[in-house]
Parts: structure tokens; sequence; C-alpha cells
């Protein structure tokens, strides 16, 4: 399912935070959204998975206008996993995961044995199976990160919007999240730090600066030497990966 941001602007307290973003994540494409701290990246996520209402300008799913859904409706087609999903509650983790069932079912009744099966196969891609009886404050960042995108995966989205999912990750984990998404079929909207990460699961990458989108393409479009000086002002020699061919950024230390 196609997802769509058009003209996107978010503005708070007199500030422009998200200037006119468009921006299309075609049916099962991986598009990176990356940008220095403060660009604006969650602030437009946000507007996609609806924490946040937009100034103006429309996010659509499949051709429909997201605002027009119920939260129940927009539910059932995107799922997101986010900066501040804080599951601070004393639920375990199966039931946590089991959450994100909520959009599909009515009332307090129990999992069907294929929501069971979802949820228990989505542990095990998660790797937290073994996780299952304990209580979420407990864990650690990045299992209490995988946990939310285990929830995210039972709500069975058709897009998936992630902010900075790999933060908390060690690095198997990172690249077992990142081969997971290549070949889910999912239509993925990804927040990313890791400009390297980026080129190597990315179909298309867009780069927020200040708010507005200053470039758009595939990685190898994008992610150059001149770019990545312009907008993060720091010096990077661009090589092909030996094997993938993507591109890889080796950073300097010296100041631009
Ligand atoms: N509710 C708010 N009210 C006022 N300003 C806000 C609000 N939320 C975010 N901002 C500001 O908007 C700007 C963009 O924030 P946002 O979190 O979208 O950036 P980001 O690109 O995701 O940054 P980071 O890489 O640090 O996560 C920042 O300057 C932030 O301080």
């Amino acid at each position: 399912m196609e997802l769509r941001i058009e003209e996107l602007s978010v503005v708070t307290d007199g500030r422009t935070l998200v200037d006119r973003l468009s921006l299309t994540v075609s049916e099962g494409a991986i598009v990176g959204l990356v940008g220095p701290n403060g660009s604006g990246k969650s602030t437009a996520l946000r507007c996609v998975y609806r924490a946040l209402r937009p100034s103006a300008g429309a996010v659509r799913v499949g051709g429909q206008d997201l605002s027009r859904l119920t939260p129940r409706q927009s539910a059932r087609t995107v799922a997101a996993t986010t900066q501040d999903g804080g599951v601070d509650v004393d639920f375990t983790v199966e039931e946590v995961v089991a959450l994100g069932r909520a959009p599909h079912r009515r009332g307090n009744e129990p999992l069907n044995a294929r929501e069971r099966e979802l949820c228990r196969a989505a542990m095990e891609r998660l790797d937290i199976a073994h996780l299952a009886q304990r209580t979420v404050p407990g864990l650690s960042g990045g299992e209490r990160q995988r946990v939310l995108l285990a929830r995210a995966l039972v709500q069975e989205p058709r897009v998936l919007v992630l902010d900075e999912p790999t933060n908390h990750l060690d690095i198997r984990h990172q690249l077992g999240l990142l081969s997971f998404l290549r070949g889910a079929g999912l239509t993925v909207l990804v927040v990313l730090h890791d400009l390297n990460l980026a080129a190597a699961v990315c179909d298309r990458v867009g780069v927020l600066a200040d708010g507005r989108l200053v470039a758009t393409g595939t990685p190898a479009e994008v992610l150059t030497a001149q770019l990545v000086d312009e907008v993060f002002g720091v010096r990077a020699e661009v090589v092909p990966h030996p094997v993938s061919g993507a591109p890889q950024l080796l950073y300097s230390l010296d100041p631009s």
C-alpha cells in the first residue's frame, strides 16, 4: 500500500518544524528519512502515525486521507515504533506484544489460535521469546525496542513507520532487523541516523534539514560527500561496498 506525504507542514508556537514536506513511499518500498538532530524527522513521522495533527498538508495511505479514518481504522493500516513509545506499565513482554492486536479486536476477548501464533512468531523473529514472562520496565533498551517492534508486527500493518528502530540494538540485532525489513514486503518509512545502514536497507532516502526536504533519491544519488558536508557538516569519503555496491561513508575526524 502506497504511503504519500503531501505538502505536510507543522508549525508550533510560530516556528515551522516541518515545511511543506512531500515524500512518497511506493508499495513494498523502504524509504529512509535522515537529517541532523532537530531537523524535523520525528515530527514528520508523528503526523504519519497520527500522534500529531499537521498544520497543513495530508498523509495518504492507499490514496485515502488518514485523517478521515477512525484511529482504529488507521491503526489497522499503519503501525509505528517511536522514540517515546514508553511502555512503563508493569506488563509482561507477552502482554505488550499482544496489545498489537487491539485494533483488530473488540473488548477483552482472548486471542484466538491464529493471533497467539502470530505473537509467538513475532517474538521468535525479534529474538524475545525467552523474555515472554519478563516485565517490560526491567528490560534493557535493546530488548524493549525489540518488544515494541514485535508489537508493531502483530498489528499486521500494511505500512510500518519506524523512528530510529536500531538505536539501542547491538550489531547482530540491527542487521537482523534490517534484513527482516528487506524481506517483509511492507511499505516502510524509517528514520535512521546511521547513513551506512540507510544506504544498505533503503530503496530511497530523503534528507531533511531545518524541516525541509533538501534531497531525495536512491542512496547512491543522495548520500554524496558534498551533501553530507553541506547538511551534516562532516567530511566523508564515499566508497562502494565491496559486496553489495551500496555507498558507504568513511568519516574523517578533521573538521570540514
Ligand atoms: N512539541 C514541540 N513543541 C515545540 N518544539 C518542538 C516540539 N517537538 C519538537 N520540537 C522541536 O522541533 C524540532 C524538530 O524536532 P524533531 O524531534 O522532529 O527532530 P528530529 O529530526 O527527529 O531530531 P533528532 O535527530 O534529534 O531525533 C526541534 O528543534 C525540536 O526541539
